[in-house]
Order: C-alpha cells, then structure tokens, then sequence
C-alpha cells in the first residue's frame, strides 16, 4: 500500500529537511504543488485533501488555516508548528513520552509534533517524574543552546547575513511559547524556568537540567537516575542513554545532523548535585527527524524509516 504525504510549506526550514526524508522512500508518493502556487489557499486545499498524511510545516496561524482548508475526514495531520501542542483533539508526538504515546500516536488522526525545546526537557524531565523521582511540583530549571535554523529562515537570514553572534541568550520575559508544552505533557504543576540562547551554529542543540539531589524526597544516587532513563529508552533506538565516564565537556553539535538524541547524567555525588544534559539536531529529532517518525508510526512503516541514527 502507499501512502499519499503533502508537505504544506515544503519550501521552509523544516519542510525542506522533511522532503529529504521521505524522498524515494518505497511505500510514500509525495503530492507536490507548483513552487508559483504554494501559498495559493485553493492549490494547497486540493493538495491537502488528497493526501492520506499531511505535514504542516507553516508558521503558527498558516498551520490552523491549513487545518479549517482540510474536509477530507481520512484526511490526518501531522502539525510540526506549535499550534495544536496542547490544544484538545490532538495526540503530543512525542512517541517515547510514555509506554504507551506510540500507540496513541499510530491511531490518531491529528498529530501535534513537539517544539525543539521541550523534545529534550520532556525526554529528560518525564521519566523522572512517573516514576516519582521527582516531584510534580519540584521547581525546574531547564536551559541550553539551540542553533539559528531553529529560528527557521528569518534567523538564518539574520545569522547569515552579517548579523551573527556568538551566543545569544532570549526569552528573558520567562513567556517563551514552550513553557505550556513543557508543563502540560510533562505532567508538572507548573512550568520550568527556561532559559533558552541561540549559539552561532547552524543547527545542533543542548538543553540541561541542574538538580539538587540532596534536596528531593528520597536523595536519589545519580544511579537510581541514570538507571531510570535507561529504562524508559530501552526499546527505542532514537533516544539514547550514553556513559559519561572521561567526557570533558559536551558539544553541541553533538547529534547536529542526526535524528537521534542522547540523554547523559552528570554529577558530583559528593555533594548531590545532578546535572542532566539532552543533545540533538533542532532540525533533526527536533522538528524534521520526529515529524518522519511520527508519519512512519501513523502509517505503520517502520518508524526510523528515512531517519539518521
Ligand atoms: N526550525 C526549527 O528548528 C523548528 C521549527 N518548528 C516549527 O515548524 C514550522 C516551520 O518552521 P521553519 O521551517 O523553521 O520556518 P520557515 O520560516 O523556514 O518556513 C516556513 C515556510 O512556510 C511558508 N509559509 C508561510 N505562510 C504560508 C502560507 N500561508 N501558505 C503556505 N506556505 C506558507 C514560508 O514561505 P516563505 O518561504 O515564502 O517565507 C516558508 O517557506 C514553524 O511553526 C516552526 O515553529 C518546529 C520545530 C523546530
Ligand atoms: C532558536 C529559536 O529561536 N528557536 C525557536 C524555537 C523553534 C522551535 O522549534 O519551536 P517551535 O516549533 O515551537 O517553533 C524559539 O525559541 O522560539
């Protein structure tokens, strides 16, 4: 059987790097538009609602345009902007979220693709919470560095254009768009403090996660942590738990061109402090590499078809 994809905004950041994945693939017929009639309401309405699976790669409100266009009722969506992340009706892809988000994900007809910043929070942050670790209330920080194609083609435009800098810290109104995300899906009583920066890199991102062991209810070892995340990512290739043992530093570029992530818990356990680090590509498990996966999962392939792990 194929599987008919349209990629609304197939000319963008994300749509661009989607295309590259699906491309050729045995089993995917993609539906294109002419590149003069990609904005044409009445072209990608036909598109939309010929497709079995169509990815929205659009700036927020082009996203919701593209769903009210949409009266195919086999018609299903994956929304890689963040639209619809909390919004009722719709399934969180994040397939490793919890045991059983792949199978939510494979029966639903609306997908709402994760944010970049909460893909790396959330795989850090949930586990540890279900399994009470941590406590639903315990006040999080997450922080870290995204590259500037996370800010899709203006910011490279900025970046590349003569107006780089080195490392730019943002959302310092404590408001970013993620935080409901990152509360809702990470079954916390309120949001982390987040405390994004965009680096002078391309793409590649680390997000990280300080904590006070000593201070939780039960002082977990930085084993009992470790140990944690090893077991919820056990049967998933994409997310992994690396050693830490003779690592120096962290890069992030890390898994900058991949579709995997990589989880890693530092620490001192002389004076139990934790410090929990999440690599990835924004473009990659961040955006692109998650909506694949959740397509692959929606139409039952394999679901690290076309990815990079
Ligand atoms: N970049 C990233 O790392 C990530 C991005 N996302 C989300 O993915 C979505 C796409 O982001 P990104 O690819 O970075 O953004 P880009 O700005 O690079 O691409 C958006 C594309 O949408 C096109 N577009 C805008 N309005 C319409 C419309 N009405 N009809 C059809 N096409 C339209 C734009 O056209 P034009 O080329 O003319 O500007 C552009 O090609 C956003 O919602 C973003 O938040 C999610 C996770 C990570
Ligand atoms: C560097 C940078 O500006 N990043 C964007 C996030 C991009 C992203 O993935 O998030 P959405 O899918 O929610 O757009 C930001 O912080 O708003």
């Amino acid at each position: 059987m194929t599987v008919s994809i349209f990629v609304d905004g197939a000319a963008g950041t994300t749509g661009l790097e989607i295309r590259d994945r699906i491309a050729g693939r045995d089993g995917i017929a993609v539906i294109a538009i002419d590149e003069a009639r990609r904005k044409d309401a009445a072209a990608r309405s036909e598109a939309l609602n010929d497709a079995d699976i169509v990815i929205l790669c659009l700036p927020d409100d082009a996203a919701r345009e593209a769903v009210a266009l949409i009266r195919n009722p086999a018609t299903r969506v994956v929304d890689a902007s963040s639209a619809h992340r909390v919004a009722d009706g719709w399934t969180y892809g994040l397939p490793e979220l919890e045991p059983d988000q792949a199978a939510r994900i494979a029966g639903a007809r609306f997908v709402s693709n994760p944010g970049c910043w909460p893909s790396g929070f959330l795989a850090l942050v949930r586990p540890l919470v279900r399994a009470g670790l941590v406590p639903a209330d315990w006040p999080l920080v997450y922080s870290g560095a995204s590259g500037y194609s996370g800010g899709g083609k203006a910011m490279i435009a900025e970046f590349e254009g003569g107006n780089a800098t080195g490392f730019r810290a943002y959302g310092l109104g404590l408001s970013h768009k993620h935080l409901a995300e990152m509360r809702m899906h990470g079954g916390l009583a309120q949001p982390p403090i987040f405390l994004p920066a965009v680096a002078n890199v391309y793409r590649g991102m680390l997000g990280e996660i300080g904590l006070a062991l000593h201070a939780l209810p039960g002082q977990p070892s930085l084993a009992a942590v470790e140990d944690v995340l090893r077991e919820a990512y056990r049967d998933t290739p994409v997310v992994r738990v690396a050693a830490t043992d003779d690592i120096a530093a962290v890069r992030i570029e890390e898994d900058a061109a991949s579709d995997r992530m990589t989880l890693r818990v530092f620490g001192n356990p002389d004076n139990g402090q934790a410090r929990l680090i999440a690599t990835y590509d924004n473009l990659g498990k961040g955006a692109a590499g998650a909506a694949v996966q959740n397509l692959n999962i929606m139409a039952g392939l394999d679901p690290v078809a076309g990815l990079t792990l």
